[in-house]
């Protein structure tokens, strides 16, 4: 298990950017591999879960080439021409690999088994085995189909429409994607909208995608035609450096080529309200998606309350948004955001034991936090629990501190940021 060392620092002036978008890099390599044709793909994160997503695209026989670090080209093989696995897919530590896989998997011609890590064990999959087997599917698993291992049979499916209950693109992408191998339309429905990279990226691979609100359709059998990917830098990695930002008075940092879509840039809208002054520049767009970039700078942080339809659009970054508000006038309070539960640890309870161990005063509440401030924070040993995003929340609360913060489990990190401890050292 690694470790990481943290404390604090001088006020800086920086611009960076950050690995690429993980949600954009699985959908890159997932869509490539059912179009036809050969799909390029540049700024492609190198993190663990997007290399589960490869290595298990690799086991359905797709040729998928790392031409750099960052760089991949996909031989797409259109959804009839993938081939029944020799042996387990293993999706790792990966919630977004497993459940968009599930809807794949659904309308294909053969059978397979999903597994992954004991996190992955613990998390729900029947909120996409339900309306999947609505559509048609054949899948059994563990307590029913709720925990993994999930066997798949391939079967013929029909579109349905569904109201799910939660607002979870994991959801929405896993039906769309059953959708594009069901006979008629395929519609969710959902209670706020959550992130839409399926829906961009497949109007990029040439797939009709009708949306209107809350609600997304697609006709069955569209075949995805091979493009281009330029993925930007991950809104939810560069989350942790505007926080980092915030954490040490009159520093600024600008974020550059970073991915602006509306759908996760509730973070944005938070650090405003806080108080903080943040400039957007958006600059380009790739396969639907804005680009462009952030600054951030302040001279003191205020409370906020966050609930409703912003929650969807930032819900990765409430560990750093309570690590941040530690550090606000007043009580800050979370609602509306029990789905952190059901993250790769229940986010709730590991941001409160964790924050609470550097002096923090924070309360977990059914489904969210309340935390006072401003608290000075002290030096610590924190654990990651074996959470990316826990582990970076950790080691950014110690820019604050006097005394060290050690995260211990740091290695977790590898998920979605490979470099964070070394773009932390440059600040
Ligand atoms: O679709 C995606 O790429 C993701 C959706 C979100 O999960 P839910 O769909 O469970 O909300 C998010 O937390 C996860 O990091 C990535
Ligand atoms: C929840 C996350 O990812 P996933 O659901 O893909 O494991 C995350 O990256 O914070």
């Amino acid at each position: 298990m690694s470790t990481l060392t943290s404390n604090r620092i001088k006020p800086f002036r920086k611009t960076i950017t950050v690995p690429g978008d993980k949600s954009i890099s699985h959908r890159a390599i997932m869509f490539g591999s059912i179009a036809e044709g050969i799909t390029t793909i540049e700024g492609f994160l190198p993190g663990a879960d997007c290399l589960s997503t490869i290595a298990c695209f690799e086991k359905l026989g797709v040729q998928v080439e790392r031409t750099s670090a960052t760089s991949v080209r996909v031989v797409g093989k259109s959804i009839n021409g993938l081939r029944q696995p020799a042996s387990i897919l293993d999706v790792g530590n990966s919630g977004t690999t497993i459940r968009l896989m599930m809807g794949i998997l659904a309308g294909a011609s053969f059978s397979s088994t999903l597994v992954g890590d004991s996190s992955i064990g613990k998390r729900p999959m029947d909120r996409v085995v339900n309306p999947l087997r609505q559509m048609g599917a054949v899948i059994d698993g563990k307590e029913d189909g709720r925990y993994t291992p999930l066997t798949i049979e391939g079967s013929f499916l029909q579109g349905i429409t569904y109201q799910s209950p939660v607002s979870s693109a994991q959801v929405k992408s896993a039906i769309l994607l059953a959708g594009l191998s069901a006979s008629g339309t395929t519609t969710v429905l959902e209670p706020a909208v959550s992130r839409d990279h399926t829906e961009r990226m497949l109007s990029a691979f040439g797939v009709q995608v009708n949306r209107q609100f809350n609600e997304a359709s697609i006709k069955g059998e569209q075949q995805l035609s091979a493009t281009h990917v330029t993925v930007p830098g991950d809104i939810s990695s560069a989350a942790f450096f505007l926080a980092a930002a915030l954490m040490v008075p009159s520093s600024m940092i600008t974020i550059e080529k970073v991915g602006l879509n509306p759908t996760r840039t509730g973070i944005i809208d938070v650090f405003r309200a806080m108080g903080a002054e943040v400039t957007v520049d958006e600059q380009q767009e790739s396969s639907g998606e804005p680009i462009g970039s952030i600054t951030i700078t302040s001279d003191g942080l205020k409370r906020i309350e966050i609930g409703g339809e912003l929650i969807p659009r930032l819900i990765d970054e409430i560990p750093i948004i309570a690590v941040v508000a530690t550090q606000a006038k007043g009580k800050t309070i979370i609602r509306d955001a029990a789905e952190l539960k059901v993250k790769e640890t229940n986010r709730i309870s590991t941001t409160a034991n964790e924050l609470r161990k550097l002096g923090a005063q924070i309360e977990e509440t059914e489904d969210g936090l309340i935390i006072e401030g401003p608290t000075p924070l002290q030096g610590g040993i924190c654990d990651s629990h074996g959470d990316h995003r826990i582990g970076m929340a950790m080691a950014i609360a110690g820019l604050a501190t006097e005394e060290a913060v050690v995260v211990n489990g740091a290695d977790a990190i590898q998920v979605s940021f490979p470099g964070f401890y070394e773009l932390l050292k440059q600040l």
